[in-house]
């Protein structure tokens, strides 16, 4: 199959983005465009909180979160699990008054919901009970080896948990070569957000696209080649 596309079940081509590409994406979307982050953001973290209902059993569910898009759209996720009263709490890599952008505005939300959320470095290890983890720690805006803490929350979400599901890139996988630079978490599904990544043709388990609400103007504006997956639907599952 040609490395720069992903298929559909029933046989659609899907054209793969580079990181660059995908960065690209998100600026004409937003100003040229006048999407904002943030409608982008509300739809990725109810497709991966459908996708988390749809693996979980009767588990409480944690969500590890970064500080940039993927991390605000962990958190945004959390939300939407909370709100249908499934047990969940967030792990974050880095202390709440650290965070930023959009990741602090979506902390800001569950704070006010009480929805619990762990700082320590040492947090994941301390959890009882079988969770499923949510890895929204670093997308496609990883940058050099995962350090630490990261590095440790990766290690203990493949070691620890029944079930994972990453955001967009498995966190520790460089979303345009696939390279595991440093260790990388090894998820059961990844939710990918708009298109599929280059990147994400050999990892590990399933891969479900998920619809944020890009109009199609935006990837014609950037010359990549585009017709709806989705048919009617918010979410399509890819085949490599
Ligand atoms: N239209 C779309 O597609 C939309 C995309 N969206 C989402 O945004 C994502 C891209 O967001 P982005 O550009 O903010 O980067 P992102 O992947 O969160 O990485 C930054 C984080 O990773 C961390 N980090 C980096 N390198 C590291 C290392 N070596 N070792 C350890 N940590 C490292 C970095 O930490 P810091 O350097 O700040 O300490 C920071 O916390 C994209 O993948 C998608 O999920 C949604 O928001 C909706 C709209
Ligand atoms: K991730």
């Amino acid at each position: 199959m040609n490395q720069n596309s992903f298929q559909t079940r029933t046989g659609r081509s899907v054209s793969a983005v580079t990181a660059e590409e995908m960065l690209a994406v998100d600026r004409v979307a937003v100003e040229d465009v006048g999407l904002a982050l943030l409608q982008m953001m509300e739809n990725a973290g109810r497709a991966l909180a459908r996708q988390v209902h749809d693996i979980r059993d009767e588990e409480r569910v944690v969500v590890v979160a970064g500080n940039g898009g993927n991390g605000g759209g962990g958190l945004a996720c959390a939300r939407h699990l909370a709100n249908r009263d499934v047990p969940v709490q967030v792990v974050l890599d880095r202390v709440p008054r650290e965070l930023t952008g959009a990741a602090a505005h979506q902390h800001r939300i569950l704070e006010a919901m009480s929805v619990p959320v762990i700082d320590a470095a040492d947090g994941l290890s301390r959890l009882d009970g079988p969770h499923v983890a949510v890895d929204a720690l670093i997308g496609y805006g990883l940058s050099g080896e995962v350090r630490s803490p990261a590095s440790r929350y990766v290690e203990t979400m493949n070691n620890r948990f029944e079930s994972v599901v990453s955001l967009d890139v498995p966190s520790g996988i460089d979303a345009t070569t696939g390279e595991i630079l440093g260790d990388a978490v090894r998820p059961d599904r990844t939710v990918t957000l708009a298109l599929p990544k280059t990147g994400l043709a050999s990892i590990d388990g399933r891969l479900l696209l998920a619809d944020i609400g890009i109009p199609k103007t935006v990837y014609h504006r950037l010359d990549i080649e585009y017709a709806n997956p989705f048919g009617e639907h918010d979410w399509v599952e890819l085949v490599r």
